[in-house]
């Protein structure tokens, strides 16, 4: 994925500032920033919520720029959410089957009169639901609630809810906050794996630092809407631009 120059403006006040980004294939691209940077502004319009004021969003070779949310996830860009979205009456398995529905080609016509190539295919998505449950360490879940689950287990459906999509590029907002170190632990190597055993690229907004540096192969920071620091981990976290946003942060509280 390419952004190029993308601003943002809402009334008088710019939360993005001509910002680039290049979030590279088979790659964890970390984005972060003291608070109010702009990093869910960009998550935003990278999925089509907010309407970028300037400049591009490409993936691959097509053009994102001001297209709805949902041709976004159609062109394989899957998102979680920063506060959890999952319906807490459905269990594990209808809720990682709802996930696939871009996918399902019989439709609910066929599958309301349980036509036989409808059934097949329903049998086709339980198994692929079954196999990433199995990779993100839910398989024992699949028939409870979602709303039954401890928050570590929510969170993790939900990323598995959007692997479901069978997405090139998987963007993350704030994948741990609120866990517990262990539960930190466990998703961090799930969200590595994601990447080394699943080729998929990922975007991760994240205010953990150890679970960002310890996952990501780049790192963009964002300060008031601009770039102030892209590279590897190691290198960013010395950059004294950085270390002075971080610490103006903490002088501020
Ligand atoms: N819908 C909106 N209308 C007006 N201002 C907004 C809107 N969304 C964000 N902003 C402003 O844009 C700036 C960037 O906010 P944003 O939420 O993107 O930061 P952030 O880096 O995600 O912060 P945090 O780490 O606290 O989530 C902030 O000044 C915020 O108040």
């Amino acid at each position: 994925m390419s952004v190029r120059g993308l601003t943002v403006r809402f009334a008088g006040l710019t939360a993005l500032d001509a910002v680039d980004l290049t979030v590279l294939p088979g790659t964890v691209h970390a984005l972060i920033g003291p608070n109010g940077a702009g990093k869910s502004t960009t998550f935003n319009v990278l999925t089509g919520v907010y309407r970028a004021t300037g400049g591009s969003v490409r993936h691959g070779d097509r053009e994102l720029t001001g297209l709805p949310p949902h041709r976004i996830a159609e062109q394989g860009i899957a998102r979680t959410f920063q506060n959890l979205a999952l319906p807490a009456g459905t269990t594990v398995a209808d809720t990682l089957l709802l996930g696939r529905h871009r996918l399902t080609r019989a439709g609910f016509l066929a599958s309301g009169l349980r036509l036989p190539s409808a059934t097949q295919e329903e049998r086709r998505h339980r198994e692929r639901v079954r196999e990433i449950a199995a990779f993100v360490g839910l398989e024992r879940q699949l028939d409870t609630p979602t709303g039954a689950l401890p928050y570590g287990q929510r969170k993790l459906t939900e990323l598995a809810r959007a692997l479901c999509l069978e997405p090139g590029l998987l963007l993350l907002d704030e994948p741990v906050a609120g866990m517990t170190s262990e539960e930190r632990r466990r998703t961090a190597s799930v969200i590595a794996g994601i990447r080394d055993s699943l080729g998929i690229s990922i975007l991760l907004v994240e205010h953990d630092m150890g679970v960002v540096m310890r996952i990501a192969d780049t790192v963009t920071v964002l300060d008031f809407g601009r770039l102030i620091a892209d590279g590897a981990p190691h290198d960013v976290q010395n950059d004294p631009a950085v270390l002075r946003a971080y610490l103006g942060e903490e002088t501020a509280s």
